[in-house]
């Protein structure tokens, strides 16, 4: 193992324009790693704390860089994301900033790969990894709070499960996506594109359905193999905790309806996954929404859970899901989000590694599906921030 012997920080800009945090790690024989923090619009209240770039880079600069400069062996990931817990001293790293603490552990580990001479995915998975690869869900409508004056469910996503290979499954996600586009044309709706690159209509989610069901179904067809159909509902946006009510604009419903509606919606569209269907508090209804239809779809948790252990164990504990979001930047560091996969998978939920509405070139979270082996990763359909990660998969397949 080779010595951390320098970590740099900058801030760079993300998908939407904004500044976010980018980390360089170098260590003594030369190894070099590169990563940055992306960032959430629909944040869960538990997530680990993220702090304007400028803020967050100082802080850790005062606090984290001197305790693993010279310290801290890049490889021993562990060692590095201590140091880090350590720096900042708080649960949520409220004192350096969790987009601090992510680009760092992800950069050390990215020098550790580059020491090692491997691929991340295999310096994190080791020597086996390389064997499985995700399905990528892609995001071809979406709205909520991702986009104005569109859907209210956040992302209606492809999902190419009967895809032989990530990259089949990449290029069907860009077709569905496509295909959405034409659909809309032909019915003269105007759409931009929100901040994963989905198309964001101002269309009622029923119409939303129907052409995401028209488009998967045409795009299985011209490929031939099955594309599923999967949500994220985003429940909590919708959700008004004074009044107990989900609101989808003028219409409202209770979490008991809220459960009915979902599960319908599972046996209409056959949906394979859905994720947060209901508010981020509720875990007895992700429980009973689970007992109902867990069996046909993964009711997966992202705000329930925020990738962390103590929430998934109290999920684990009520049955409120059957697949986790793991998204290293609502918890702090590599480790952690490891931990949160290996437990989920211990306990047989399926992880799901997902990028955020804020994204750079950054390509961790491809590798992080490869080397956990994930049976999903959330990374949008297009949008160069979004291919940065879906080309890397389909480069990764084919050397591994
Ligand atoms: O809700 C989500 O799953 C994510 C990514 O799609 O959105 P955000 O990063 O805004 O939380
Ligand atoms: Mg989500």
């Amino acid at each position: 193992m080779t010595l951390i012997t320098e970590v740099r920080l900058r801030r760079v800009l993300d998908s939407r324009g904004n500044p976010t945090v980018e980390a360089e790690v170098t260590t003594e024989s030369g190894g070099f790693g590169r990563a940055a923090a992306p960032s959430g619009a629909s944040t869960g209240a538990h997530e680990a704390t993220s702090l304007p770039a400028s803020e967050a880079i100082a802080s850790a600069r005062e606090h984290a860089v001197p305790r693993i400069e010279g310290q801290v062996y890049a490889g021993d990931q562990r060692s590095v994301d201590a140091a880090l817990r350590a720096a900042d001293g708080t649960e949520s790293f409220d004192e350096i900033g969790a987009n601090s603490a992510v680009a760092i552990s992800m950069a050390a580990a990215t020098a550790a790969a580059d020491t090692l001479g491997a691929p991340l995915y295999q310096h994190l998975g080791g020597a086996f990894r390389g064997n499985e690869f995700p399905t990528p869900l892609g995001n071809v409508i979406g709205g909520g709070e991702h986009a104005a004056e569109a859907t209210h469910i956040q992302e209606f996503l492809a999902a190419p499960v009967g895809a032989p290979s990530v990259a089949d499954a990449v290029f069907a996600n860009a077709r569905v996506h496509g295909a959405v586009g034409e659909i809309l044309a032909e019915r003269d709706v105007a759409a931009a594109k929100g901040d994963e690159g989905a198309w964001a209509p101002a269309i009622d989610d029923s119409e939303a359905f129907e052409i995401v069901a028209e488009a998967t179904e045409q795009v299985a067809g011209e490929v031939g193999f099955d594309i599923g159909f999967g949500l994220d509902v985003a429940a909590t946006e919708l959700y008004d905790a004074d009044e107990g009510v989900y609101r989808y604009g003028d219409t409202e419903r209770t979490p008991d309806e809220q459960i009915e509606y979902v599960a319908g919606l599972v046996d209409e569209y056959d949906l394979v996954y859905v994720e947060d269907p209901l508010d981020e508090e509720d875990f007895e209804g992700f429980a009973d929404l689970t007992d109902q239809v867990g069996s046909e779809t993964l009711i997966c948790g992202d705000d329930l859970f925020v990738t962390n252990t103590e929430r998934l164990d109290r999920g684990i504990e009520a049955g409120a899901a059957n697949a986790l979001l793991v998204k290293p930047n609502q918890i702090g560091t590599l480790s952690d989000a490891f931990d949160a996969t290996e437990r989920a998978v211990e306990n047989g939920l399926a992880p799901v590694i997902s990028h955020r509405s804020g994204e750079t070139e950054d390509t961790t979270i491809a590798h992080l599906a490869v080397a956990t082996a994930a049976p999903f990763v959330k990374t949008g359909a297009v949008g160069g921030e979004r291919t940065a990660k879906l080309n890397e998969l389909i480069r990764t397949e084919e050397t591994a």
